[in-house]
């Protein structure tokens, strides 16, 4: 697992101002700064991957040069996804991409929730490296429920799941349900309250990315 604020870095700014109730009713800023947290982890995410080296033609001579071996897939778990998103295609530019409608549906019974899936469209995947994000997991279930949505497209080559913010128990869950997938995250904190959220958290992601559903 890689967890980004282990180092402090500008990235620590960013996830403060995420956190931060004032600062986080500018919306724009809101999206920006997931977005700017989304490419670099991606860039942290390059070092891990394989190059082919090839040499490049310059307007002086030729150099040698690295190109990524196999093609990256981006896939992203819909609303509050989308900015972390364009953060990961700024670095991945020449990603395919899979997009996934996923949401909490609760039971009316007790405070349970299943993730309700309506959308997914994908690339085939086999053989390539799968990049999967959400900036909020939580208990874990919206991002294992997408991974294994996503098989039927083909099994990748390798799995990167990515979140900005993530709970411990939602960690633990994925390590014991999809350890074959790596996790790469901005910061880890603590606590789940009664509907799920993560304690301290940011709040919901998505309705502070683009308003209350
Ligand atoms: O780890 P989990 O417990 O599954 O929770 C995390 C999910 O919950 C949020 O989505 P939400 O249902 O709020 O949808 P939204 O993005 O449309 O706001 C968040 O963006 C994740 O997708
Ligand atoms: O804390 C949380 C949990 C799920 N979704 C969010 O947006 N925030
Ligand atoms: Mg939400």
């Amino acid at each position: 697992m890689y967890l980004l604020s282990q180092t402090p870095s500008i990235a620590d700014h960013y996830l403060s101002e995420l956190r931060n109730i004032q600062v986080q009713q500018d919306r724009m800023r809101f999206r920006r700064n997931i977005e700017r947290i989304g490419s670099i982890l991606a860039y942290e995410i390059s070092k891990s991957l394989s190059y082919k080296t090839e040499k490049v033609e310059t307007p002086l001579g030729t150099a040698p040069s690295r190109k990524l071996l196999k093609p990256v897939v981006l896939s992203t778990v819909l609303r509050a996804g989308l900015p972390m998103h364009q953060g990961f295609l700024s670095v991945f530019d020449q990603a395919d991409n899979a997009f996934i409608g996923a949401y909490r549906g609760h039971n009316l019974m007790d405070d349970e929730f299943e993730v309700e899936m309506d959308y997914i469209t994908s690339p085939d995947l086999t053989g390539k490296t799968l990049i999967l994000m959400d900036p909020m997991l939580a208990t874990g279930k919206s991002m294992e429920k997408a991974y294994h949505a996503l098989l039927r497209f083909g099994m990748p080559a390798q799995t990167h799941i990515a979140a900005v913010l993530a709970s411990t128990d939602g960690v633990q869950y994925l390590q014991e349900r999809i350890p074959q997938c790596r996790l790469w995250l901005g910061a880890i904190d603590e606590g789940l309250n009664e509907q799920y959220y993560i304690v301290p958290g940011l709040g919901d992601a998505g309705d502070l990315s683009f308003g209350e559903k």
